[in-house]
């Protein structure tokens, strides 16, 4: 089974994270390390992971001057992750500039994807810091500069991916964060859906954190919502 979960591992713990990884096969979901893990562990941990043969989503979320962003996008590859992703408001330069560097990888470069406007974003959000447009506008606009720079995908939530995947083919990636099986918390998640309606829309990747990781028993979660997507 080739699993479109995605698990955000952010506990504050190694020996947490590991609990669960070591309950779970790769089969049932990647795995994505983020800045609090990351801050924290460094790339022993992403080696972990590899060691134990899941892909490894880095999601650090780069924004920075180009030369700065392609660097590191550099070394993520180094690294040998599976997706690494930066922001599409750092502009059309820096991704570009980040996906030139990849070009000597080859098939073995990872993803590399866009965070266009956060789940936990609304209106107002934007409104504040200057933005005059809603989450959708906002949305289509830097997923479009994103496929223009040359990247893989971008990071929307789940109620943009319909048009996004009517506007941007087939073959450009959708992953979205904001997923919330019926009746879970939704904590600082804004704009989200449940994970059967996300994959029924189309999004290829599912970030799913806290439903799954501070669930009494994760692994046991993590089966059950692969076992929900079976059937949409
Ligand atoms: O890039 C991301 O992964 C991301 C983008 C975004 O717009 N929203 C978002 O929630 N995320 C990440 O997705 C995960 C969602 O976690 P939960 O809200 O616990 O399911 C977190 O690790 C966030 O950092």
């Amino acid at each position: 089974m080739d699993s479109k979960i995605i698990v955000a591992l952010d506990y504050e713990t190694e020996a947490e994270a590991l609990s669960l990884v070591d309950q779970i096969d790769p089969s049932l979901c990647r795995l994505k390390v983020g800045k609090e893990m990351f801050t924290s562990l460094g790339i022993h941990f992403v080696k972990q992971l590899h060691e134990r043969k899941f892909d490894v989503f880095l999601d650090l979320k780069y924004h920075d001057i180009p030369n700065t962003v392609a660097r590191a996008v550099r070394s993520a590859a180094d690294l040998g992750v599976w997706m690494v992703d930066l922001h599409a408001s750092g502009g059309l330069a820096m991704m570009e500039e980040a996906k030139k560097i990849l070009e000597p990888y080859g098939k073995d470069a990872p993803l590399l994807i866009a965070v266009t406007v956060l789940t936990s974003m609304e209106d107002l959000d934007l409104l504040q810091i200057g933005i005059n447009a809603s989450p959708l506008e906002q949305v289509i606009r830097l997923s479009h500069l994103a496929q223009r720079a040359g990247l893989d995908g971008v990071v929307c939530s789940p109620q943009e991916v319909e048009i996004l995947r009517k506007n941007l083919g087939q073959d450009f990636k959708l992953v979205t964060p904001g997923i919330r099986p019926i009746g879970s918390e939704f904590g600082d998640q804004r704009r989200v859906m449940t994970p059967a309606a996300a994959v029924r829309s189309g999004s290829d990747y599912l970030v799913i954190g806290r439903p799954i990781t501070q669930a009494e028993n994760p692994a046991e979660v993590l089966r059950s919502i692969n076992a929900s997507l079976q059937n949409s």
